[in-house]
């Protein structure tokens, strides 16, 4: 199943900087393996904002439920998921 989901993402200001530095580096070996495994299909940055839209191709709710907790960042994050369908009206024979 895939889905759309914007990550925006709120660390604190008084998060101390090697912490804040410790998380993020979890979090793109998180990303990237999930990445090459591809169930997280694609990342885009949103222009001029700590946000992301990225696609998922999981089995179910459930997995994708599972891997967005499992995100270092995921305790400040603000998260919304869109589950996508084929749109009867595309010209394109797959997703891919
Ligand atoms: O930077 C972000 O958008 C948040 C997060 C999602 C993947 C990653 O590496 O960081």
């Amino acid at each position: 199943m895939l889905f759309h989901v914007r990550m925006d993402v709120h660390l604190p200001h008084d998060l101390p900087p090697t912490e804040a530095a410790e998380i993020l580096a979890r979090e793109k070996a998180y990303s990237q393996e999930l990445q090459h495994s591809g169930k997280w299909r694609h990342i885009w940055r949103l222009a001029g904002q700590y946000a992301n839209y990225s696609i998922f191709d999981v089995r179910d709710n459930e997995e994708l439920h599972a891997i967005l907790s499992g995100l270092p960042l995921f305790k400040f994050m603000d998260i919304e998921v869109a589950p996508l369908l084929r749109h009867p009206s595309s010209i394109r024979d797959s997703d891919a």
